[in-house]
């Protein structure tokens, strides 16, 4: 990855707590939270017009937030009223303060006030959310017409997207600093609605003190190969794409995948079945030799395996490539080969492999009993990665990508539209010629996800797999362009 990339840290609220109080030495928590209120009701001028708004301002900071907001959307006009959490206004800190400025109307903390709303500002617990919401803080967010968010919907984790209880489906949340892991994974990503991120004067030096090991992925992240001046097929590199015989369409596509992505040569190690796959485009090599014969060729260093293999296939191959120290991309039948067996059988036969690129269901039929306490996707990943020593590309509309050195990137760019048969091997065809290219594995999964995000955004109205592949070289040229 480049050097490092503070823009895109996605900070734990444990990780916020500390860059709070490392920011609170150069900089007072009143000061950050006079800029995020102010932030607050300016997001909103922007967005709604002057409607009866309340404010449901919570017990900590959150709430602090909140009272401030009120306070420069009543300077704008807005007709606005407040509710202390309970009735009871904070007692303590900053909070207390930014309450006691508050000089315009208090409305009750009730289902009554909230209904009667056009917008409520949701401030009642952002990052230092400890437990799940009552039954009666939920019915009280149930009641609001439209909510919007003060940090995070109150009830979402901000650390695994999880649920405590309830969360509001807010139109809009106002986030400070960065956003954080709880935005974009799921379930949480579908009750933030729009995310606004703030800079509240939370100075950079912060960094200093503090490593966080996650990143909101996109071009900033990662260095693309670009063609040099001596550029040839095998130095834009060569990928092996093994061919099975039930499902040669999975290898054709993972083919595809990685001819888009700029492969210089693409090889289907098609065995006893070159039939299959002799209707491939021209530029495609089908070979019919064994894969014994291949392993020694050196130039095919980087494989895909595993999709539309069976498991006898899965056997017979895998061991074969790690044994010859082949970088591999083990997908699909690579994986769902090793359900069921013991965490060691399932290390011993993936460690070696470069990248697994397994979705949701896969993880948990193979991984399911070393994960099975984690809730946090993250760090599931991160585990199952430091087991197998290799990549875990975790896809879904929240894709992971964790390395074994515990660095793991968040992806969001991806429409659902990607969700379509065949996507997942385009996907592994990327990856490998992105890591036969010459980037390293980490880097390969995070930009071969992305720009195969950006596919479904480009790939028009209802794309299948075939019109996602087509679109990678655009897709390529423009995280080229973002970088
Ligand atoms: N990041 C930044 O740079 C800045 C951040 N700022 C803002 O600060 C916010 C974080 O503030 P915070 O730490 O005071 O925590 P906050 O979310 O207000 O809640 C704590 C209170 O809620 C309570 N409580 C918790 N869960 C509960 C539940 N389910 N049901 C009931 N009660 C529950 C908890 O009670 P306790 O667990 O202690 O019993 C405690 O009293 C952050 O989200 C951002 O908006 C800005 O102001 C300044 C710069
Ligand atoms: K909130």
């Amino acid at each position: 990855m480049k050097q490092f990339c503070p823009q895109n840290v996605l900070p734990t609220p444990a990780e916020m707590a500390i860059i709070d109080s490392l920011a609170s030495r150069t900089v007072s928590i009143e000061y950050l939270m006079g800029r995020a209120g102010w932030a607050i009701a300016n997001a909103l001028h922007k967005r709604y017009r002057p409607c009866h708004t309340l404010v449901l301002c919570g017990p900590g900071n959150n709430g602090g937030d909140g009272y401030v907001a009120a306070r420069y959307l009543a300077e704008k006009g807005w007709p606005i009223s407040v509710a202390h959490y309970h009735d009871r206004a904070p007692v303590h800190g900053e909070a207390a303060l930014a309450a006691s400025r508050w000089k315009g109307r208090m409305a009750s903390y009730t289902v009554e006030e909230v209904a009667a709303a056009d917008l409520v500002v949701d401030a009642l617990f952002g990052a230092g959310l400890t437990r799940a919401l009552s039954e009666e803080d939920a019915n009280l967010l149930k009641a609001a017409k439209k909510c919007i968010s003060v940090d995070i919907p109150s009830g979402l984790d901000g650390k695994t997207g999880k649920i405590l209880g309830y969360a509001p489906m807010s139109d809009l949340t106002i986030t400070f600093f960065r956003p954080k892991p709880g935005h974009f994974l799921l379930p949480g990503r579908a009750h933030i609605g729009a995310l606004e991120v703030y800079d509240i004067g939370i100075p950079a030096t912060v960094f200093n003190e503090i490593t966080i090991n996650l990143w909101e992925n996109d071009p900033c992240l990662w260095t693309l190969p670009t063609l040099k001046i001596d550029s040839y097929k095998y130095s834009r590199g060569l990928v092996t794409v093994c061919g099975g015989q039930t499902m040669p369409g999975a290898a054709r596509l993972s083919a595809r995948g990685a001819r888009g992505a700029g492969a210089g040569l693409v090889r289907i190690a098609a065995r006893d079945h070159v039939k299959l796959f002799n209707h491939e485009d021209p530029g495609i090599i089908v070979d019919g030799m064994p894969i014994k014969g291949q392993v020694a060729d050196e130039r095919q260093k980087t494989w895909v395996c595993g999709p539309g293999l069976t498991v006898r296939e899965v056997k017979k191959i895998l061991p074969l490539l790690i044994g010859h120290g082949k970088n591999i991309v083990a997908d699909a039948g690579a994986l769902t080969a090793f359900a069921g067996k013991s965490t060691s059988e399932i290390v011993q036969n993936l460690r070696g492999v470069s990248v697994i690129t397994p979705h949701i269901g896969e993880f948990t039929r193979v991984f399911g009993p070393l994960v099975h306490a984690v809730a946090d996707k993250v760090e599931a990943a991160r585990i199952v990665a430091q087991k197998i020593d290799s990549v875990v590309l975790l896809k879904g509309a929240d894709t992971v990508i964790a390395a074994p050195d515990g660095r793991a990137a968040l992806n969001h760019n991806a429409p659902s539209a990607v969700g379509t048969a065949g996507s997942g091997d385009i996907l592994s065809g990327v990856v490998a010629a992105l890591i036969a290219a010459g980037m390293p594995v980490w880097d390969a999964a995070c930009a071969a996800v992305w720009i195969h995000g950006e596919c479904g955004k480009l790939a028009g109205f209802l794309p299948r797999a075939e019109d996602l592949a087509a679109c990678l070289p655009q897709s390529y040229h423009k995280a080229l362009f973002f970088s």
